[in-house]
């Protein structure tokens, strides 16, 4: 099978995007592994389908978001905006707001004038349940013991489920060694991305994450959403804050109630297209 492909990024968060509306295209964990191996194949994050919507009434198109690891996951907030800017450089739509079908639910995306692209990721969802997590209640912060250590963690789920640990530098912060074993930490039964967040002000947090499934980004928008979701919620956080990733700034902002959405605004970029033979 051969098929066209878009390399795009979000703030260094990168994808291989391939429209499935005007071409047939099959994936499988292994295909979706060599599309992502950074030495043989075209080397990526994550791999994004867009495909026709399931619902032609709710939204115009289905997006699907396999990790590099070749599990397809509920969300993806860096990807959603890569999204937008695909369907429309691709001649798909016009459309400036653009609501997509995911795992997690519909989103609503909003290119802006100045080609940023605004996420209504929706609410996020804290009860333990639904991230999954396991824990007696929802609370702002979680007591985890990880490789020998206690941290105090916020569970937050942005369809995804992430844990977020305040750091005081977060250069320094130990993502390499605990990331892996937050990734599969035993009470997240599905899985855990987790974010060192650095505090800088009740406006702006240094942010970095090491993705399930894909290991560190240099950017990470659901996590970006959930460390301000977690801050918020411990009190060490205003309704919008600046989050400076290692690939650069998003902007953030919830309303603090458990029914607000998160809304998200960032940069998405196209790199190169290709033609690939799978
Ligand atoms: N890079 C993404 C998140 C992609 C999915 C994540 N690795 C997961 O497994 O949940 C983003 O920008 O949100």
């Amino acid at each position: 099978m051969e098929m066209n492909f878009t390399k795009m990024h979000g703030l260094g968060n990168d994808f291989v995007v391939i429209d499935a509306v005007r071409q047939h295209v099959s994936l499988t964990p292994e295909r979706v592994r060599f599309l992502a191996h950074r030495r043989t194949g075209v080397g990526c994050d994550q791999v994004l389908l867009v495909e026709p919507p399931a619902d032609p009434q709710r939204a115009a198109f289905r997006y699907r978001i396999f990790n590099a690891d070749g599990n397809e996951v509920e969300q993806c907030g860096n990807g959603a905006r890569c999204f937008a800017v695909f369907v429309r450089e691709a001649g798909l739509t016009e459309a400036t707001v653009i609501p997509v079908e995911t795992a997690a639910g519909i989103i609503t995306l909003q290119v802006q004038g100045d080609g940023q692209v605004t996420v209504d990721m929706g609410p996020p969802r804290l009860e333990p349940w639904t991230i999954p997590f396991e824990a007696a209640a929802a609370a702002p912060t979680h007591t985890l013991q990880v490789g020998g250590e206690t941290l105090e963690i916020g569970a937050v789920s942005m369809g995804n489920p992430h844990a977020v640990v305040v750091v005081e530098d977060v250069h320094k912060a130990p993502v390499e060694r605990l990331g892996p074993l937050i990734e599969r930490h035993p009470r997240f039964p599905r899985g855990a991305n987790a974010g060192f967040m650095e505090v800088v002000s009740r406006e702006r947090v240094r942010l970095r994450v090491f993705e399930r499934g894909a290991g560190e980004t240099l950017a990470c928008g659901t996590g970006a959403c959930a460390a301000v979701v977690s801050g918020q919620l411990q009190g060490l956080l205003d309704r919008q804050v600046a989050v400076d990733l290692p690939g650069g700034r998003l902007v953030i902002e919830w309303a603090g109630r458990e029914d607000a959405p998160v809304l998200m605004t960032g940069p998405a970029q196209s790199v190169f297209t290709g033609r690939i033979q799978l």
